[in-house]
Parts: C-alpha cells; structure tokens; sequence
C-alpha cells in the first residue's frame, strides 16, 4: 500500500519535506509500514526551475490537488491566504492536514481545528513552532499532570542568528539578515522575523495549547531586533550578558495570561544563554519536573521537515501491519 501526500509549497520547507521523502523511505516504511508518495505539488510560480523527479505533477491550481487521490495535505506556503482557504478544503474532504504556518495557527488555528474535528480528521502543527524541537508534543501529550507555570524560549531562528553572528563576526545586521535569507530560515517578509510577529505567532500557538486561549493581543508586548545596535550587543558582552529575543507566558496570579516577546540582556547562568545561531530553545517550569530545557534548529529546510514527517507518522503509525525487519517495497519512487 501507498500514502500519496499533496505537497503545498516547495520552497524551503517544502522542498526539505519532498527530499525527506525520498531520502527516508526506508525509516518511514518502518514507522508506519506503508510507502510514501508525492504525487502533485502546489506552486505560485510556474516559471521556476524544480528539482524534482519526474512522475509528479507540478500544478498552480489547488483544484487539480483535490483530483488525486491523496491521503494527507501537507502546508509549506504560509501567510493567511489563500492557505486557509485551501486547508479548509481539504480538512471539509476529511483529508488529515500538516502545516508549519504559525502566522495562520495563531489567527485561525481555533478554526482550522473545529473544522478538523466536526469531519473527523487531524490537523498536526509541530513544525509551527521552534523548528525541529518537539514542544507542542511534549506539552500536549507528555506534560499531562504537571501544572505549567512559565515559558520562556528563544522562538526565531534568524533573529538568533542575526545577534549571534552581529556579536561573533562584529557583522552588521544588513549582512547578517542577508545570510539568514540566503540560508531559509528567514519569512518570505522578513519583517516578521525582525519585528517579533513570528516569535509572536508562535507564542500564541503555545498559549492556546498551554491554556486554551490566547492573551489579549494588545496586552502583548511585542518588540523586535530591528532596534537592537552593535553598540548595544558589545555593552552586553563587557558585562559578560548577551541579548536574546525571548518570548515569555505565564498566568498571573489574577488568572490572565501574560506574554511579551522582546530582547533582553541575559546572564551566563540563563539557560537560553548558550543558545547560539539558528537553534531555538524552551524552557518549560512546571511544579513538578521543575525546569525542562529543549534545544535545536529552530529554522532551515531539513530541521522543519523533520517536525513534519514525525507529525505524518504520528498521524499514520496506526495502519503499520508489518514487522520491523521487512524489506522497504521497491517502487514507491
Ligand atoms: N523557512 C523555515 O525555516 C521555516 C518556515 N516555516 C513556515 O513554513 C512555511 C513555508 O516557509 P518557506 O518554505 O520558508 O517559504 P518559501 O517562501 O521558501 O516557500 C513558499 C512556497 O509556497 C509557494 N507559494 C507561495 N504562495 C503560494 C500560493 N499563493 N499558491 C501556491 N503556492 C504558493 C511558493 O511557490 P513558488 O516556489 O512558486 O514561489 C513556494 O514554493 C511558512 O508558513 C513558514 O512560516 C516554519 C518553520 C521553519
Ligand atoms: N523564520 C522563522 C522560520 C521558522 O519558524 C525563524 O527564523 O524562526
């Protein structure tokens, strides 16, 4: 048997989740005892060079999507349209969907997910927040009993980069946005990066997951690097501190949630201190487990794709009815 995927977008992400494909057809046929295929492949521009096998249709008509006979819909065009309208389709075919779009979760995920839920299909979005670390799992599926009391995290893998490389290569923070561009962790608007609205985005997704509700967006203080100089990075550095972009969330104690995203001087005993380059990291306080800590890439083609094909094994690891050691079927590419 086959699981045929729609893949929409191959940029980046969607170009590391069609590799990711290919490369781990061994590992995924293990996980879920089914081949994996993309068949048809949303794009906006036709004129573009792909690198891609042949056998698979490259369309710009989401209409042509719905005509194969898919089993899943995978997200990596991002922004708010026409992406919603076409995960809402497909969630109203009953299709299981996959997205990395954070901007999206956090203004419509409350939708997407009733949608989901009244025609009895999934809608899975880890790689929407902190790239390859797997903390809406962890909060949703492992911290079951411990209360969460705070959350403080590095969200924005090019704004962390940006700091990092303006502190170590004494780099401006034009050539340092550039190279995160020309690396793919940055927004198609990178001004979501710099502007904290993407470590926003992602704060929000965390708050609806922790609480089921997200803050009062106007209470939310939300500032960016844009502001942030050498000059202030190399002040930092004489006191032995480093400015991070830290999204924070809590209850206070009169029941409202509080969040900011903002940078911040920190010291070496911080745990997101060494927190360097393109990872993110999560700190989780809880009454029990007390201080959780989860590093990685927060950004970039593989590390993203990676959130997304454990999301689609999650999703398909139920209809494994073979044994770990049977051979892969050849074929499925
Ligand atoms: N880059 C990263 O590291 C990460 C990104 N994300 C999220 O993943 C999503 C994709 O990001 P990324 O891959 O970087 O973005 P890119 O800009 O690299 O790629 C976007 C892709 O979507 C296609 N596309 C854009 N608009 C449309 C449209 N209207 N109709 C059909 N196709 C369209 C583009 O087509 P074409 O190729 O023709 O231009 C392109 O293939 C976003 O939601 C982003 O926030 C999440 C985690 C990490
Ligand atoms: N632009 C984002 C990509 C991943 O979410 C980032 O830099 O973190």
């Amino acid at each position: 048997m086959t699981i045929n995927v729609a893949l929409l977008g191959l940029g980046t992400v969607g170009q590391g989740v069609y590799e990711t494909v290919i490369s781990h057809q061994e590992e995924l046929y293990k996980a879920i005892g089914e081949a994996v295929r993309i068949p048809v492949i949303l794009i906006k521009d036709s004129c573009k060079n792909r690198k891609i096998n042949g056998g698979v249709e490259v369309t710009t008509d989401f209409n042509e999507v719905l005509k194969h006979p898919v089993d899943v819909v995978i997200e990596a065009i991002g922004g708010c349209e026409p992406a919603y309208n076409y995960l809402r389709k497909s969630l109203e075919s009953k299709l299981p969907v996959i997205t990395a779009n954070k901007e999206l979760l956090a203004k419509k995920g409350k939708e997407l997910k009733k949608i989901a839920d009244d025609h009895q299909t999934q809608l899975a979005f880890e790689a929407s927040v902190a790239g390859s670390i797997p903390i809406l799992h962890m909060i949703k599926d492992y911290l079951k009993v411990n209360r969460i009391q705070r959350v403080e995290a590095i969200l924005n893998g090019t704004s962390n980069f940006i700091l990092t490389t303006m502190r170590e290569k004494i780099q401006s923070f034009e050539q340092s946005l550039a190279e995160a561009q020309r690396l793919g962790y940055a927004e198609a608007d990178p001004s979501n990066d710099v502007l904290g609205w993407d470590a926003f985005y992602k704060t929000m997704i965390i708050s609806d997951l922790i609480y089921n509700e997200q803050p009062d967006w106007n209470d939310v203080v939300r500032k960016g690097i844009d502001q942030v100089t050498q000059e202030d990075i190399l002040a930092a550095e004489e006191s032995k501190e480093k400015v991070k972009l830290i999204a924070a969330l809590s209850r206070s104690s009169n029941g409202q949630i509080e969040a900011s995203v903002e940078p911040l001087r920190i010291k070496p005993d911080h745990p997101l201190y060494a927190i360097e380059g393109v990872n993110n990291a999560v700190r989780v306080k809880t009454d029990l487990a007390e201080d959780l800590v989860l590093s990685g890439p927060g950004a970039g083609a593989l590390p993203t794709a990676s959130a997304i094909i454990e999301d689609f094994v999650a999703l398909f690891k139920n209809n494994k009815s073979i044994k770990n050691n049977d051979p892969v079927p050849l074929g499925g590419y």
